[in-house]
């Protein structure tokens, strides 16, 4: 079977086809982001079914004791990029072991960018389907946009009203790639406010980092320290308030990806303050590690820090931690875009060919919770909110995602707040042979995760086999859109009468 890998611990590789089973979880904990009880959760069919106190049933219902433990819903994680070509090579996560990595983490469903192919969002729309055949869990789509012409408008409406794709990310850098104007921002954004979808935006000046990365080889800086060196917070925050004025002129709401800096989230604080509608997404990443490891003497360990923003220099993290739990960022990604040491190695002599990004999807559910719920910042129904369900609300599925209630999908998670998790890039999931959190030990382990019904990590061991995962079609129009039209009326009621001029005569 071409997905069978030797010694990365799939029991059933290449098993049987998908079949939902009848599960009873009880005397859990049952943690929803607006309520926590003590209730038994039964599923059937890959719903769920009922959830109250002493559920009973029949033999043929497989029992998981939750005693003492969280029950809750699986982790969603808004942005990852599996099986991406990106700076000359690919991620070495595909959507079987990407997936595989983040249900052993607690992970059940995934947002992943479609890279359009020759800038045609269809064709990249195409492209993707195909990767996601393998899928062993539920994913999503968003759609990146990287040319304008009358054709992509076009096909950015297909996306949405026949493809299930409501959220476009425009990216600001990467310039020579994947960056786009301003003028095609502006475009961009108007497009998304017709259509119902969620302009995202990856918030960093292109030329600006151009320019910077230019200085840094001019220096004779060519070691991964000259990647963060060359595009410092100051054009993050540039970069976020750009895009944030733009989305306030056209009146869309806006989604900035991967908050990195104190800067970025200084820009989306004020613009929240004055009402408008801004979501800020920090990335496991930003949240706990810093720029340390970008100095290593060892290029091998220096590289798999490079991404885009950067990691931040020590107090950054600790700020987008606060910014989470008082309300200025609202939910947790990763950004998994995984490159082994050998793909690292491309860019040996000039930081500028080290492929960015970093691992994450089977890490951020235990280090959320062992950075910010065993500290103390959040409370466990906010650990559920900023994982799963507010990603749930802004993409338009929920409930059917991130709750645990009667009629949502049974992907759950059993999380031990008593057990323990370490993180090595020996028994990870992911095909990386490396990983940026190797060696970090924490409280709060996920033992058991159920998606869509089937139990398919538990005693340490994955059950899944590839092409059970579904795709998720999100609707147009999430409630960040509701009352837009009101806003625009009282807007364009609040314009003074044109002035009347006279004609000159002759
Ligand atoms: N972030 C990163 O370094 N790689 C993935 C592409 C992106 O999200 O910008
Ligand atoms: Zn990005
Ligand atoms: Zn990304």
């Amino acid at each position: 079977n071409q997905f069978c890998e030797a010694g990365i611990g799939y029991t059933e590789c290449g098993a049987s086809p998908y079949s939902p089973s009848k599960i009873l979880i009880k005397g859990g904990t049952v943690v929803n982001a607006h309520h926590q009880e003590i209730a038994d959760v039964y599923v059937e069919d890959g719903i769920i079914v009922a959830v109250k106190p002493n559920i009973k049933v029949g033999d043929e219902v497989t029992v998981l004791d939750a005693t003492g433990k969280f029950v809750m819903p699986g982790g969603i994680d808004p942005h990852t990029h599996l099986a991406m070509e990106f700076m000359g090579t690919e991620t070495i996560d595909d959507f079987f072991s990407g997936q595989a990595a983040a249900l052993a983490g607690g992970t059940t469903m995934h947002i992943d960018f479609v890279i359009p192919v020759n800038g045609s969002p269809s064709a990249g729309f195409d492209a993707y389907v195909e990767k996601a055949k393998k899928s062993c869990m539920d994913y999503g789509f968003h759609m990146a946009i990287t040319k304008w012409d009358e054709a992509v408008s076009r096909e950015m409406e297909i996306m949405v009203k026949e493809k299930g794709i409501n959220s476009f990310k425009f990216f600001l850098a990467y310039k020579g790639s994947l960056m786009i104007s301003d003028e095609l921002l502006l475009e961009g954004l108007k497009k998304c406010k017709s259509l119902g979808a969620l302009a995202m935006v990856h918030a960093e000046n292109g030329d600006a980092v151009f320019e910077g990365q230019k200085r840094m080889i001019e220096l004779g800086i060519t070691g991964p320290e000259g990647h963060a060196l060359s595009r410092p917070p100051v054009l993050e925050g540039e970069a976020t308030s750009r895009a944030i004025r733009l989305a306030g002129f056209v009146n869309t709401p806006l989604y900035i990806v991967h908050v990195m800096s104190i800067d970025a989230m200084d820009e989306i604080a004020d613009a929240r303050k004055s009402g408008q509608r801004v979501i800020g997404e920090p990335v496991a990443s930003g949240l706990v590690l810093d720029d340390s490891g970008l100095w290593d003497p060892e290029f091998k360990t220096a590289s798999k820090f490079v991404m885009s923003p950067p990691i931040r220099a020590p107090g950054h993290g600790k700020a987008l931690q606060g910014g989470l739990s008082t309300g200025i960022l609202q939910l947790v990604g990763t950004d998994h875009c995984a490159f082994n040491s050998t793909q690292k190695a491309f860019g040996i002599d000039d930081f500028r060919k080290i492929p960015n990004g970093v691992n994450g999807i089977e890490e951020r559910m235990h280090l959320v919770w062992d950075t910010m719920v065993e500290s103390g910042q959040i409370s466990i129904s906010d650990y559920v909110r900023l994982t799963s369900t507010e990603c749930a609300r802004i993409f338009n599925i929920y409930p059917r995602k991130g709750a645990i209630l009667v009629g949502s999908d049974a992907d759950i998670i059993i999380l031990n707040p008593n057990s323990s998790f370490e993180i090595s890039a020996t028994s990870h999931h992911s095909r990386s042979d490396t990983n940026v959190y190797d060696g970090r030990k924490g409280k709060g382990k996920v033992e058991v995760t159920i998606s869509r019904g089937r139990v398919v990590w538990e005693n340490g061991q994955l059950n899944i086999a590839p092409g059970t995962g579904k795709y998720i079609e999100m609707p147009p129009f999430g409630y960040l859109f509701d009352g837009i039209g009101k806003a625009d009326s009282n807007y364009l009621s609040s314009l003074r009468a044109p002035v009347k001029r006279f004609k000159a005569t002759t």
